[in-house]
């Protein structure tokens, strides 16, 4: 286990919480090279850039993490909602960055493969940059089951989509089963805040994870489809009874990751449909748009809040 500071350069202080990365050949090489954001420890002081990151926002597109960096800028009053904010990553289309003071904003893609490869590079780069005491929040979207099309879940459980808590990978050719366990504290604290902010409605359950948007997630309008109506709606049914509140696409990979690494982790996604309502997703843009910013909202209370307690 490598952690990014000694207990020396710590000041002996144990309660920091380092991020842990554990892996022995990081330490002989002479140089790490984050390819998908464009970033290095030879060729950027990583601890200047990003030592003071405190947390860490991250979702699918890269238009949500900047619009989010700037709603966050305006909300800490570290600058204008209107400014441009330069992408970090800008010499790569993967990933898109953003950042303004402790808060950084990172896009992941769509599907556990991307984000997987996100968050590599990003508990790598918070290690360089010696950053201690680090939250990380997936603020995303997802289709709700039997929940109002805009209710907002933060995860108490991330499941696969046999409603397994547990990660999947496979590593040489063999299973490597990771545990999706996520921090209760932190989403009662998610909770409390949006109970707060009394804005929209917030609930903490269970979100399932899959490997595809259509057959994946049991939807009826895909290219191809071996089952019924009734086959979905047992299956969503199911799914309900096993907890599940809503699917997306990410978070066993995210709550795998933030578990290792030792970094406190919490999803929290809008629902834009009932999935047992339905699969098309047939609210207007801007209703969609409205219900894409609940979680920045609740996310941006939860850091001013955070921040200004301390
Ligand atoms: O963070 P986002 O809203 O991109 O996450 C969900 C899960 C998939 O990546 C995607 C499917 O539309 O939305
Ligand atoms: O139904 C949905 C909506 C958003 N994202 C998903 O993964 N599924």
């Amino acid at each position: 286990m490598t952690p990014g500071f000694n207990d020396e350069q710590r000041g002996g202080d144990k309660s920091l919480n380092p991020i842990y990365i554990k892996n022995p050949h990081l330490d002989l090489m002479k140089e790490d090279i984050l390819y998908h954001f464009n970033l290095g420890t030879a060729t950027h002081d990583l601890p200047a850039m990003f030592g003071d990151v405190k947390f860490v926002c991250v979702g699918g597109s890269p238009s949500r993490m900047k619009s989010f960096i700037q709603f966050i800028a305006g909300e800490l009053n570290l600058g204008n909602p209107t400014d441009e904010y330069p992408n970090i990553c800008a010499g790569t289309d993967r990933f898109s960055m953003f950042k303004v003071g402790p808060v950084l904003s990172i896009s992941h893609g769509m599907g556990v493969p991307s984000i997987s490869i996100m968050l590599h590079e990003l508990i790598k780069l918070l290690h360089h940059a010696r950053c201690i005491d680090v939250t990380v929040l997936r603020i995303g979207t997802s289709g709700g089951i039997g929940l109002k099309p805009g209710t907002v879940v933060i995860t108490r459980q991330s499941v696969d989509a046999s409603f397994v808590p547990q990660l999947e990978q496979i590593i040489l050719g063999k299973k490597v089963l990771r545990s999706t366990e996520l921090d209760d504290t932190l989403a009662e604290e998610l909770l409390q805040c949006s109970k707060q902010l009394n804005d929209f409605e917030t609930v903490i359950g269970n979100t399932m994870c899959t490997l595809d948007f259509y057959e994946g997630q049991a939807r009826l309008d895909g290219a191809f489809c071996s089952y019924t109506e009734a086959d979905k709606q047992g299956y969503l049914t199911e799914a309900y009874q096993a907890g599940v509140r809503n699917i997306e696409m990410e978070s066993t990979a995210f709550a795998a990751m933030c578990k290792l690494s030792g970094l406190q982790g919490a999803i929290v996604c809008v629902t834009l449909l009932d999935r047992l309502e339905g699969d098309q997703l047939t609210s207007s843009h801007d209703q969609l748009h409205d219900y894409q910013l609940r979680p920045q909202i609740l996310v941006g209370t939860y850091i001013k809040k955070k921040l200004n307690a301390v």
